[in-house]
């Protein structure tokens, strides 16, 4: 493959040298270097870094800030150039398009050098010889990984400039939330004299803004608000292609070799490959880096055609059926021959009888525009490379057959299998917890202390705690829940809804504010379940380290009654295994985070009161919800807490005699899903004059449940399942 390799890297060390010489020579780098040319962005970092060594942090942070704006300057000036230059080149494919295969790679060749000459050129017009070159992949990755802003954070705190010390931690912070220096940091500048929330802003926010917006239209869909989820899905596929068009863009750029004439038709073949390799690997990452949010470890799959289901979907629900049938269109460019998708096709174009217009509809043009040229592309380069050994992926799983050769094809359906065969066994890969919390943070509550830890629960982000309340405090609250529930109406004593064997009974913290109106209980017990769940949030914010901010999602206090002469034979559970905001499928061992399951919990809390009763037992199981890899006994002041996502699914065994009291926490890093209930209960107390600990106010929003997502409609993911659900966050 590398004919000319050796002295194409010898030719681009020497140009690095001279480079270097000329940069160091010159009169410092500024960002427009003294010719008006941009310097290289790499050597500006290591200047900053250097001076951040020699704890020149005036220096430092002079050339670490220069280091990121230049590059930005430097991506700007690409895809100006990437666009000046869009069909150089053109014609030696178009020439090509008919003739012999073997042509075919020599056109490939000539299109992407032509390309590339002339990005190469227009570059040249603003960017220094040196800064033309790419960058090592070392810096690749230091970018990539934001660590700039790990090297900037430290600069300004000794600058004593902290609002920018704030940012350059959160920034960092974002894409490493495992990063626990900067966490014990983010808490220490949290804690600082003067530093508000504000500071902590993302300086890398631009180029995410399509997750916004994703979120976003997450939101208004399971609010059912319709027209906002369809303006907010439009927005998110817009930007989503404008974040992989920039991407790409930069994909264009001087070839790493320099180009020679090859003399045999296998070194053609070869510097075709190889050209086409490092192009088709790069715009590769573009789909993968659009899709992978920071700080996460694995891409959304099938990122944009998603985003069609659910936009489809919005559209037909909000009554706008002409534009239902648009993205449906466009989702078929996608998945042509996909059945949900015809189907739907027939509904929507059924519904719309009389209109051909409408019915007629065709694809929106800027995602034909995409498909087309992704697979444009792909077609060049595969074949391009069809005659050497190359074997690589395609992050894209709705790349046709035909336009992969059939060297490739095995590969892939080799890595397909492989793939399949991980998802059955469920490869280790599957139990890494991206939920960017980190267990393991101090214990800040005295008196208490860790049980069980994740290496004695078998598992990622689980703990038991002791000593979190006194007896007397369990007999309080056991106490409040008896009154609680022979004060009958809203502490509806019911049947379980998880088994007919057992009463099920529920008491929130308002509900015992308001029997505490009535004189039923003492306001000091309802204001001490309130208390309590203040603890159980700092102990689990805490030691579930996490950047974000934490609120209360839900909490009740439950009780689990056996229901006498109904215990003979169990079999079945207090509680059936599930996964608190997701819906678990055991058989494929995937987790659907859509609704019923309450998507928005992070971190879940189970505060045990008592341990007068038989069964009740809560215990971890693997994904295939039969595994049982740890058991937690309740007892008072028991705690046990973990993260809600698919790494902890989890049961209670049947409570064959006596009662079982719990409180039952969720915690949440949306805002917008705090707990209303809560917050109701702190404003009446803090209205009759009592102080509050108090999250901070709700900002208006309404409390919203997710809603099946639009893909899982299409296929009935979850037709059969059901959950009981309470006025709002419940169970
Ligand atoms: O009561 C318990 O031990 C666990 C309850 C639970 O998992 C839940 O309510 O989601
Ligand atoms: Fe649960």
């Amino acid at each position: 493959m590398a004919l000319h390799s050796n002295s194409s890297s010898v030719y681009v060390a020497l140009l690095f040298i001279i480079n270097y010489i000329c940069i160091t020579a010159g009169s410092g780098l500024s960002s427009e270097s003294s010719s008006g040319l941009l310097p290289p962005y790499d050597e500006l970092y290591y200047r900053g870094v250097r001076a951040y060594f020699s704890e020149d942090w005036e220096r430092a942070a002079e050339f670490l800030e220069k280091s990121i704006s230049t590059r930005y300057k430097l991506l700007r000036i690409r895809r100006k150039c990437h666009d000046e230059c869009l069909t150089a080149g053109d014609d030696k494919i178009s020439e090509q398009d008919k003739e012999d295969m073997i042509f075919w790679d020599l056109g490939v060749l000539e299109w992407i050098q032509v390309r590339a000459e002339c990005v190469k050129f227009c570059m040249s017009r603003s960017v220094s010889p040196a800064a033309l070159l790419p960058v090592s992949s070392d810096i690749e990755y230091e970018f990539g990984t934001r660590n700039p802003y790990n090297y900037l954070q430290v600069t300004y705190y000794k600058l004593n400039k902290m609002t920018k010390a704030a940012s350059a931690a959160h920034t960092f912070f974002v894409a490493n939330p495992s990063h626990l220096e900067m966490r014990n940091n983010i808490e220490k500048y949290k804690r600082m004299l003067g530093v508000k929330e504000e500071f902590f802003q993302d300086r890398e926010r631009e180029h995410e803004q399509h997750w916004e917006m994703y979120d976003a239209a997450i939101q208004a869909e399971s609010s059912s608000d319709w027209l906002k989820a369809v303006k907010m899905w439009n927005e998110c596929v817009n930007e989503t292609l404008k974040q992989t068009e920039e991407c790409r863009a930069q994909c264009v750029t001087a070839p790493r070799v320099i180009p020679e004439e090859p003399d045999t038709v296998q070194g053609v073949y070869e510097r075709a490959a190889d050209l086409s390799l490092s192009m088709m690997s790069c715009q590769q990452t573009c789909v993968t880096l659009v899709s992978t949010r920071p700080g996460r470890v694995s891409a959304m799959e099938d990122f944009l055609p998603l985003q069609l289901e659910h936009l489809h979907i919005a559209q037909f629900k909000a009554g706008d059926l002409k534009g239902a049938v648009e993205t449906l269109r466009s989702l078929l460019l996608f998945y042509p021959t996909d059945s949900d998708n015809l189907s739907n096709l027939d509904l929507y174009t059924q519904t719309l009888e009389g209109d051909t217009e409408a019915q007629q509809t065709g694809p929106a043009p800027e995602i034909s525009k995409y498909v087309n040229r992704a697979l444009q592309e792909k077609k060049l380069l595969y074949f391009g490379m069809a005659n050497l050994d190359f074997k690589f992926s395609d992050p894209d799983l709705w790349t046709p057959e035909d336009v992969v050769p059939e060297s490739l094809r095995e590969t892939w359906r080799a890595e397909k299998e492989q793939l399949h065969e991980k998802l059955k066994q469920g490869d280790k890969m599957d139990e890494v917890d991206d939920s960017g919390f980190y267990a393991g943070g101090p214990i800040p509550v005295a008196g208490v202390s860790i049980t069980l830890d994740d290496q004695g629960l078998n598992g990622t982000n689980r703990v038991v705690l002791d000593g979190v309340l006194s007896q007397s405090e369990c007999d309080r609250v056991m106490q409040l829940a008896t009154v609680a529930a022979s004060a009958g109406d809203g502490y509806r004593g019911r049947r379980s809804p998880h088994t007919p064997h057992e009463k099920f009974e529920g008491l929130t913290v308002l509900r015992a504010l308001k029997l505490a109106q009535g004189g039923l209980v003492n306001q000091s017990d309802a204001r001490l379940l309130h208390g309590i769940g203040e603890t159980v949030k700092e102990l689990m914010d805490s030691y579930f380290r996490t950047p974000s901010l934490l609120y209360f999602a839900y909490t009740h206090l439950v009780c689990r009654s056996a229901i006498t002469g109904h215990q003979e034979g169990r079999s079945d559970l207090s509680h059936p295994v599930h996964v608190d905001n997701c819906i678990l499928e055991p058989e494929s061992r995937q987790c659907w985070r859509e609704a019923p399951a309450f998507t928005h919990r992070d971190l879940s809390a189970v505060l045990y009161l008592n341990d007068d009763f038989e069964g009740g037992d809560f215990f971890f199981t693997d994904r295939d919800a039969k595994t049982v890899t740890a058991t937690v006994k309740p007892k008072c002041g028991r705690l046990v807490g973990f993260t809600s996502g698919p790494v902890n699914p989890h049961g209670v065994t049947a409570v064959t005699k006596g009662r079982r009291c719990a409180l039952a926490l969720w915690f949440t890093t949306e805002k917008h899903h705090k707990d209303m209930e809560r917050e109701e209960a702190e404003d009446l107390w803090a209205a009759d004059g009592q102080s509050v600990v108090k999250d901070e106010k709700a900002d208006g929003e309404n409390v919203v449940k997710s809603a099946r997502s639009g893909r899982s409609q299409g296929k009935e993911k979850s037709k059969d399942r059901e959950r009981v659900t309470g006025r709002r966050d419940e169970l």
